[in-house]
């Protein structure tokens, strides 16, 4: 044994982790056995909340995978010696933070990594909404193509056009940068405060109403709080623009999904490009899927490869940290 090994091995305590996925990437799961924690891996798909009740008995942190409720329930079956949890997501509308705080349990989660592909993903569905991916494919699929009209499925253009954010964090910073170089008209954003860095992406702090009424294509990556659920109603729609393209990749939670939907068939707004709905999974036969104007994607806005791994990294981080006193790198609270 090297040196260096019998040092690690004489001063980590061993710990016990759940996992409450088996399909958590493997370097995640490498960097905490290294660190001394026995895994103990959840191996249903979907999880099954009585495996992990069984399982999380006696653990010292949980490895949260999933978008399940993590609630006392959790953390009663997890036991008094409990010391510290951290999803592997960016959101954590499923959690129970104030009984997190109510236990002084340590919570952690992965924002700030998810950025990248997010961000990749959202200039996607602006693009796809605004220029009729959903209704083309089916265009073709009926033999509807009406090259011969000139005015055919006419689309919104990003050049020129004023985009705004609702939320302006890592995901649409990341979005304005990208956009930096599409010669678009103006950059606003809505957030509660003025960000101190908005002058980096040229962008304006407006109110809730102004970012309605001028956005060309409104970008929802705001986080889903008691305070954002339902903002985007019927009134709201009411008053954005007949051109707009409206994108969400935040969560369905944030839009009255009926509203949306009248508001796109009556031609209030121009289109939408969802990545998240409710519920989740959306049925097959919901009627937001009936129509032409909404691009609609089952939730991937960070499903690559390299965005999952940094964030199963950064959630045995946020782990690792807690277990060996120091702050989490990313605390939920
Ligand atoms: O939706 C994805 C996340 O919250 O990470």
């Amino acid at each position: 044994m090297s040196t260096m090994s019998t040092v690690r091995a004489a001063t980590a305590a061993a710990f016990k982790v759940l996992v409450s996925h088996p399909n958590v990437p493997a370097p995640a799961l490498e960097l905490l056995r290294s660190r001394g924690a026995e895994t103990i891996i959840c191996q249903s798909v979907p999880p099954c909340r009585e495996e992990i009740l069984q399982k999380v008995s006696g653990v010292d942190a949980i490895f949260w995978a999933h978008y399940q409720p993590l609630n006392a329930g959790i953390l009663d079956a997890a036991g008094a010696q409990l010391r510290c949890v951290s999803t592997m997501s960016s959101g954590i509308d499923f959690a129970d933070v104030p009984e997190f705080k109510r236990r002084q349990i340590p919570l952690g989660h992965t924002p700030g990594v998810v950025k990248n592909s997010v961000a990749d993903l959202a200039i996607g569905l602006m693009i796809a909404a605004g220029r009729h991916f959903h209704a083309g494919r089916s265009d073709i699929e009926s033999s509807q193509w009406k090259t011969e009209l000139i005015d055919w499925r006419m689309g919104q253009e990003i050049r020129d056009s004023v985009i705004g954010f609702f939320g302006f964090g890592g995901i649409s910073q990341a979005i304005a940068k990208r956009l930096q170089c599409w010669d678009v008209a103006k950059i606003l954003y809505h957030t509660r405060t003025r960000k101190e860095n908005d002058c980096e992406f040229k962008a304006e702090h407006v109110s809730f109403e102004r970012l309605l009424q001028e956005s060309d294509f409104l970008v929802v990556a705001a986080p889903l709080t008691d305070e954002s659920r339902g903002k985007f109603d019927a009134k709201a729609f009411g008053q954005m623009k007949s051109n707009a393209v409206f994108v969400n990749v935040a969560r369905g939670g944030l839009v009255i999904q009926s509203d949306l939907h009248e508001a796109l068939t009556k031609g209030q707004i121009f289109a939408a490009g969802l990545d998240v709905t409710t519920p989740e999974p959306l049925p097959a036969d919901d009627p937001i899927l009936k129509l032409p104007n909404c691009v609609i994607l089952p939730h991937l806005g960070t499903q690559t490869m390299k965005t999952t791994i940094e964030m199963s990294l950064l959630a045995a981080n946020n782990i690792l940290n807690a277990i060996e006193g120091r702050p989490m790198i990313r605390p939920a609270y």
